[in-house]
């Protein structure tokens, strides 16, 4: 599948700059093997069942992160919003899992307690650890992968997928729903870089250490995909 354009920059120019500025190390994320698998439909089963176990288990720390969002936000509407995600990841994106994996046999009880493969320990802990040590943007600039990149992956899928078994997965990120909460966190993050960094963040000290993280995410974003083919832990 080539790849088309369909890039947004999700009512965040700082996000389109930090994307920008992890290179070829978004375009190896968005355009994985994993994903042209599951736009033409070739990905085996096994292997994308796989990935949705280990998901499942990413999501669940996905949301502690944002979670800890809550705690590190400086306004309410940075803590409206952090908590509505939590809101969404837990009762609107994880049951899409929990749907797929019962169809295939896997209760969530197997889920919940499913062994952690390390490249998902890695990018789950790489993302708390910056959550900890650092502020809310700091939290931004490392989730803003995982939020963006499906958003991204997904549109640029359902443009092109050919009759695959994984639309409904495709549809998930590429629907109105989805996109709405790309926009939304790409708000969240314009305000938040301007509350902390001024007008022009990418004259701060902070810049370069925000595009070093973001481009880190990048990366275990795509070790993640990688893993998933594997079609085991
Ligand atoms: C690894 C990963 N990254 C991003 C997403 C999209 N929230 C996800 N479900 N899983």
């Amino acid at each position: 599948m080539n790849m088309i354009s369909v890039r947004t920059d999700f009512s965040s120019p700082i996000f389109a700059a930090w994307r920008d500025a992890a290179g070829d190390d978004w375009t190896a994320y968005i355009d994985h093997e994993f994903v042209r698998s599951l736009g033409d439909g070739s990905l085996p089963r096994a292997s994308f069942i796989h990935y949705l176990v280990q998901d499942y288990v990413y999501l669940r720390h996905f949301a502690r992160a944002w979670a800890l969002a809550v705690v590190k936000a400086n306004s309410r509407e940075e803590m409206r919003i952090a908590a509505a995600t939590v809101d969404a990841l837990v009762n609107h994106e994880l049951p899409l899992h929990v749907g797929i994996c019962a169809e295939a046999g896997i209760s969530e009880d197997e889920l919940f307690e499913a062994e952690e493969a390390p490249e998902n320990l890695a990018y789950t802990r790489f993302v708390l650890d910056a959550g900890h040590s650092g502020d809310f943007l700091d939290l931004m600039a490392v989730l803003a992968p995982c939020v963006m990149g499906y958003g991204e992956i997904g549109t640029r899928l359902a443009a092109t997928a050919a009759d695959t078994p994984y639309r409904q997965w495709i549809d998930t990120y590429a629907g109105q729903k989805y996109q709405d909460v790309c926009h939304k966190v790409g708000r969240l993050i314009e305000q938040a870089a301007r509350d902390r960094l001024g007008s022009s963040p990418q004259e701060t000290e902070r810049w370069r250490h925000l595009c070093k993280q973001f481009r880190t995410a990048t990366k275990l974003e795509a070790a993640f995909w990688q893993m998933g083919l594997r079609g085991h832990a």
